[in-house]
């Protein structure tokens, strides 16, 4: 007997989509039935994909995957705060440091397996998955097998889970998504992709597996194009934008930094708060409010250059020299100089908080330089 049970739940006698406006707009509606007999049209992932249960309450249960990098730290904090300690459990393959290990649930996470995150998120009846694991644009590079393996298979695992136990995927994209081929000034959210590196071919990947998933099984997939980002309080990961983390380091512990990029290469930036604060809106704005599943978020662009006179107003004595990457400029070329952000400040609000002035005296005093005094001299 042929045995068919809605895809998605039922309200008011429609089917809810958990599509955005745009896309249902644009492409069929997805079939809103799930054969569950050994009909021709099943696939052994299908047959997993429980019916969407939107009945959860109370706060979310989120997992961070990859949580011990630039990023994932700063992200629980947030989350944390907004929905209490332990509905927050931080991962990663890396043995945390006390201080991470002691402020909130922590677990052992490897996306590669898939059984061992697939039990995580049973036991801890998780609702949200936030997938920060990732190699970045020059460790891709550095090892590319490796790049493909986490960002790709690692990806794959963490969307089959979140469409079988109906989670709320957050996967974040980064401008390296774009190619030398994109326009690269104010580039819009639906431009070319052909980016020349492993990290950008995955992270194209996981844009348009996460939106087929939403497409095709209603997965509440959100999905934001992040600038570079800079933070003071945790080291990045073998990216292209790094120098714009250890510049402010050096311009307060040495009085000088050597920049592996040339002087001119402008990229689209952004503050951490900013970064994070526009994670937790876009996981928690409505669904109907969006026009599409991955947006592009920035808050200002520029250059070493301009970076460096601007630490310098600060920190007088501050002198910049150049020992450019050839592998790291070469990526840096490819990609966009300014992100058009506009959808996402349309559909739903996304504002940022920081310029370069701002930036660079947060930055600075939260590395003890105290921007006052310097600023008199
Ligand atoms: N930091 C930035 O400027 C930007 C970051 N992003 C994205 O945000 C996310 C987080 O970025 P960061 O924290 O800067 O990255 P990161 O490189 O600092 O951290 C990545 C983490 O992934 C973990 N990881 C590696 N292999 C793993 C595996 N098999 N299983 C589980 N975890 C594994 C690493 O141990 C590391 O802690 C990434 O997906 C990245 O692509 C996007 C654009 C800009
Ligand atoms: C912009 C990014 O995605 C990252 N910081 C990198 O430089 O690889």
């Amino acid at each position: 007997m042929l045995v068919v049970r809605m895809l998605r739940p039922i309200v008011g006698g429609m089917v809810r989509t958990l599509a955005c406006r745009s896309c249902t707009a644009i492409l069929p509606p997805v079939l809103p039935v799930r054969v569950l007999s050994s009909s021709p049209v099943q696939t052994p992932t299908d047959a997993h994909f429980h019916s969407a249960s939107s009945s959860e309450t109370g706060p979310p249960r989120v997992l961070i995957t990859g949580g011990l990098g630039q990023l994932g730290m700063g992200l629980a904090n947030l989350l944390r705060n907004r929905f209490g300690k332990d509905n927050v459990i931080l991962s990663d393959i890396k043995k945390p440091p006390s201080h991470v290990f002691c402020s909130g649930p922590f677990v052992y996470a490897d996306v590669l397996d898939r059984q061992n995150l697939r039990e995580i998120v049973v036991n801890n009846r998780v609702t949200w998955l936030l997938h920060y694991s990732a190699l970045l644009s020059a460790a891709g590079e550095a090892n590319v097998s490796l790049a493909r393996a986490v960002n790709i298979t690692g990806l794959h695992n963490v969307l089959d889970i979140a469409a079988e136990h109906n989670l709320r995927l957050f996967v974040p994209s980064t401008i390296g998504a774009f190619g030398p081929t994109s326009p690269r000034n104010r580039t819009p959210d639906l431009s070319v992709q052909r980016p020349r590196t492993i990290y950008g071919v995955s992270k194209v990947h996981a844009e348009l597996m996460g939106e087929y998933y939403c497409h095709r099984y209603g997965l509440d997939f959100r999905c934001l194009r992040y600038p570079g980002v800079i933070s003071a309080d945790s080291q990045p990961g073998g990216g292209t934008t790094d120098y714009a983390v250890q510049i402010f380091h050096d311009a307060v512990k040495r009085g000088k930094f050597e920049c592996n990029l040339r002087p001119s290469t402008r990229l689209p930036m952004m503050y951490v708060d900013d970064c994070l604060r526009a994670t937790l809106e876009v996981m928690e704005a409505p669904a109907e409010s969006f026009s599409m599943r991955t947006y592009n978020v920035t808050a200002m662009s520029f250059t070493p250059d301009e970076l460096a006179q601007e630490i310098a107003k600060h920190v007088p004595e501050f002198r910049i020299t150049y020992c450019v990457d050839p592998v790291r400029q070469a990526i840096a070329d490819s990609w966009p100089v300014s992100l058009d952000d506009s959808m996402a400040r349309k559909d739903w609000g996304w504002k940022h908080d920081f310029d370069l002035p701002e930036l660079v005296t947060t930055m600075l005093s939260l590395h003890g330089c105290d921007t006052r005094i310097a600023q008199a001299n």
